[in-house]
């Protein structure tokens, strides 16, 4: 199924017949992404009195509760409400999902005893490109991604230089393959999650930084549509669905 997007003064022709998801799934399971020294996710039946919500136990339906952590089990969305006073919804500030990204591969550089992402980095990386989403994959890129607990493992973080960088290149979508693009421990301070959404200049509200994706060896770096799907949570963070379209000409 082949369509050409118009965007801008460009046409975008991709195969909607051939998404690449960049998700990563929540299951209720120890092997779970993890994070934030929470414990694993659980999607369980609904028990009244001596029913169980589950048909392998007498039920007509399964009928399951979950509960789990938008930043902590998976691929999310946020927007600025994750780090301002005022609860801003995602919900209420991603209203198109459609974006022209580009994926790029960045091998973590040292920094004071930290991995992180450097502006320099970003700069080889995009070049002159605009672009209205970014999407990173961090090496090295192997599917332990998709299970690894990270609390307590100081992972790579974004420097503030970077995140400025991406803002000031006029990138609206953040989508990366860390449980944050900030530091784990950093006594709130979270320079780069500040910086990319302007907190102490017009707030970008309509900016948005997707973290947990995953995006698979075979992708290769280069232009995409992205389409940004998000389960519609009021709240500054929803699990997400990005998946990309491999730009064919
Ligand atoms: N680095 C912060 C904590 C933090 O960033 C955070 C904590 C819980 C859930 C999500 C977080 N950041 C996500 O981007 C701190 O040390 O206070």
């Amino acid at each position: 199924m082949i369509t050409t997007i118009q965007y801008k003064s460009r046409k975008l022709k991709i195969d909607l017949s051939k998404p690449l998801d960049i998700s990563i799934p929540i299951q209720s399971s120890k092997h779970n992404v993890g994070a934030w020294h929470l414990t694993e996710p659980r999607i369980e039946p609904v028990t009244m009195d001596d029913w169980v919500g589950s048909v392998s136990k007498g039920a007509a339906v399964n009928f399951n509760n979950i509960w789990f952590n938008p930043h902590a089990h998976g691929t999310h969305t946020e927007c600025v409400g994750h780090i301002t006073e005022k609860v801003h919804s995602i919900n209420k500030h991603l209203k198109t999902f459609f974006f022209f990204a580009e994926v790029v591969t960045v091998a973590p550089e040292e920094f004071a005893g930290d991995f992180v992402i450097s502006k320099k980095q970003l700069q080889f990386a995009l070049g002159n490109k605009k672009r209205d989403a970014i999407v990173i994959r961090t090496l090295p890129n192997m599917r332990d991604k998709l299970s690894k607990q990270y609390s307590n493992t100081n992972p790579t973080y974004l420097l503030e230089e970077a995140a400025i960088y991406l803002k000031e290149k006029g990138i609206k979508h953040l989508l990366i393959d860390l449980p944050s693009i900030d530091k784990e421990k950093d006594d709130g301070n979270l320079l780069a999650h500040n910086a990319f959404w302007n907190t102490k200049g017009k707030l970008r509200l309509d900016a948005t930084i997707t973290e947990f994706i995953f995006v698979p060896n075979k992708v290769e770096d280069g232009m995409y549509v992205l389409n940004l799907q998000i389960a519609s949570f009021e709240n500054d963070a929803t699990p997400s669905k990005p998946v990309l379209y491999k730009i064919l000409e």
